[in-house]
């Protein structure tokens, strides 16, 4: 039997190669089902052929990255890319924010699956619990959608802004109170997750919280109004979807405006904007750009300890 030794906290274990594991991980990198399973029993074999019975989880990923490399070096890159990431006991906190219906769950839900992150929180579960602590009368918003929050303002809005935004605004600041709380939660425990939703709004968060290493903010937009739109019926499509359609329609305008608001402060600040078109290429993206920070976090330890 192939046995497969690995190390988790200075402790060696050894574990029976499993090809439906392996084909899982190769599912991760976009490859077919099938393929994949074929590819896991071809790695098998390989080391069967070269009389091998203990493989160390390294010689195991380099043997699936030269596997890889044979099929589709693009997928090879791919493995290898997100590979790393898992393998860092670096926690990572990961932020996604966007206008409702842009799709910051569904992105969540693959990046975390895909990262093998466990942990995941809406903005809007965080939400929820500060409207059970704070009064309507304190925080009327609060109590509001982020798109409908201007209905509840109780001070009128000058009419040079618009108030729409305004109400989106202090909606997000209250809630950002809570989000930031998490945030903070998850540094000191040192745990990786994954936090969604429209109270995401680069400007709202604490800039020293953001420039924590291993924590990463991403802002989703659909600059084509009309798949914006087609999100909505997509969702309400689903058996689960519990949110009216008709509602998301009706403020389509006011939610479109508070796309462009967070894209906007997004692009004032520096983090990365993603149009969410296809999946695959999102979560690409914003794994390139983990990456890409880490060596840079990397970089400045390096350079500060010389
Ligand atoms: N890249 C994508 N391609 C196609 N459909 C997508 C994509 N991302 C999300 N969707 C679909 O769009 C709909 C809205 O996505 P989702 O519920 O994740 O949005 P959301 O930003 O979390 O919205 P809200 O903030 O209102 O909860 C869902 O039906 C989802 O399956
Ligand atoms: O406030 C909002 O923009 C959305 C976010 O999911 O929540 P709801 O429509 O459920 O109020």
């Amino acid at each position: 039997m192939l046995l497969i030794e690995g190390e988790i906290g200075g402790k060696k274990y050894r574990e029976p190669f499993s090809k439906g594991i392996l084909s899982k991980s190769l599912v991760r990198c976009e490859i077919k089902a099938d393929r994949a399973y074929e590819l896991a029993s071809e790695i098998e074999k390989s080391f069967e052929k070269d009389k091998i019975t203990i493989v160390p989880s390294e010689e195991l990923i380099k043997r699936v990255k030269a596997t890889l490399e044979k099929e589709d070096p693009l997928l090879a890159k791919k493995y290898s890319a997100w590979k790393n990431i898992r393998r860092s006991e670096d926690p990572l906190i990961i932020l996604i924010g966007g206008a409702s219906g842009i799709g910051t769950s569904s992105i969540s839900f693959e990046l975390a699956n895909k990262l093998g992150i466990k942990n995941m929180l809406s903005t809007d579960m965080i939400r929820e619990v500060m409207r059970k602590i704070v009064s309507k009368e304190l925080c009327p918003t609060l109590f509001e959608s982020s798109y409908t929050a201007a209905e509840s303002l109780t001070t009128p809005a000058p009419p040079e802004f618009d108030k729409t935004l305004l109400g989106f605004k202090d909606h997000v600041n209250t809630v950002s109170v809570g989000l930031t709380g998490v945030v903070e939660r998850s540094i000191k425990e040192g745990i990786s997750i994954v936090i969604e939703g429209v109270h995401i709004v680069p400007g709202f968060i604490d800039e020293e919280l953001l420039n924590t290493p291993n924590v990463h903010m991403f802002v989703l937009s659909l600059s084509d109004e009309e798949i914006h739109k087609s999100r909505f019926y997509s969702r309400c499509r689903q058996l689960w979807a519990r949110r009216p359609l008709k509602r998301y329609l009706k403020h389509f305008t006011d939610i479109r405006k508070t796309h462009d608001y967070i894209v906007g402060e997004a692009n004032k600040y520096g983090i990365p904007v993603i149009e969410n078109i296809d999946v695959t290429a999102t979560i690409d993206t914003m794994i390139e750009h983990i990456i890409d920070e880490k060596q840079l976090e990397k970089e400045v330890k390096k350079q500060n300890e010389e």
